[in-house]
């Protein structure tokens, strides 16, 4: 495929929302799915501190936004997606932390003509993902208590709604995720076998 939104007879991939709040698991659970399931796992979250790094005219803007726990605006990160997924031979692609806003949303539709099959969303109580966001020692500017509130917010006041959203449509596949982390994932391959087995069928 030489676009993400090329023409009618291009076959778009296959992707996957994963959201949840910060320090839900996300990130930890991709890295399962992928090495169980052949999916690609792109972090819009990691998308954006590369960026960071590569010293590009936006780094700046994206770095303050980080810390401030703000959403960047949707163009730069669909771009970053786009990219990434057209550098990628593979055909499905879990997307973790994206879409987080009606803006997200609305947009990577818009751009790019791609449905999810499904939203994976690991529901998890706040105190959870706090003690975990300060254990987790990766380095993240944005993992101290200050940010981790601004975080907080923001995914109930902007993620939430795209949640829901899609759950009135009956694409969100809820995984409880206050459990280890063996435990979270016999929940998640109780969602992605039987789809393997149907992608198999239509082979
Ligand atoms: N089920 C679990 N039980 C205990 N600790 C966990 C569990 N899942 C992940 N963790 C740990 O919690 C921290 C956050 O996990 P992870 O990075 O996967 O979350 P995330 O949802 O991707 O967060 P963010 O939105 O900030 O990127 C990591 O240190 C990880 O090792
Ligand atoms: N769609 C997105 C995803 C992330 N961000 C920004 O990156 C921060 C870290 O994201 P993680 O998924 O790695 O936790 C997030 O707090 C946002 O500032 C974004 O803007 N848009
Ligand atoms: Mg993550």
């Amino acid at each position: 495929m030489s676009e993400v939104n090329g023409t009618a007879s291009e076959k778009k991939p296959a992707v996957i929302f994963v959201l949840g709040g910060p320090g839900s698991g996300k990130g930890t659970q991709c890295a399962y799915i992928v090495e169980h399931f052949g999916y690609t796992h792109l972090s819009a979250g990691d998308l954006l501190r590369a960026e960071i790094k590569s010293g590009s005219e936006n780094g700046t803007m994206i770095q303050n936004m980080i810390k401030e726990g703000k959403i960047v605006p949707s163009e730069v990160t669909i771009k970053l997606l786009q990219k990434a997924i057209q550098e990628n031979g593979n055909d499905k692609f879990l997307i973790d932390g994206f879409p987080r806003n009606e803006e997200n949303r609305a947009a990577f539709e818009k751009v790019t003509g791609i449905e999810p099959k499904f939203v994976l969303f690991f529901d998890c109580p706040e105190e959870e993902m706090e003690r975990r966001l300060l254990g987790r020692n990766q380095g993240r500017e944005d993992d101290n208590i200050e940010t981790i509130r601004k975080r907080f917010k923001v995914f109930l006041e902007s993620s939430l709604p795209v949640i829901q959203y899609y759950e009135a449509k009956g694409k969100v596949r809820k995984i409880h995720a206050a459990k280890p982390i063996e435990d979270v994932f016999q929940e998640v391959k109780a969602v992605f076998s039987p789809e393997a087995e149907k992608d198999k069928r239509s082979i």
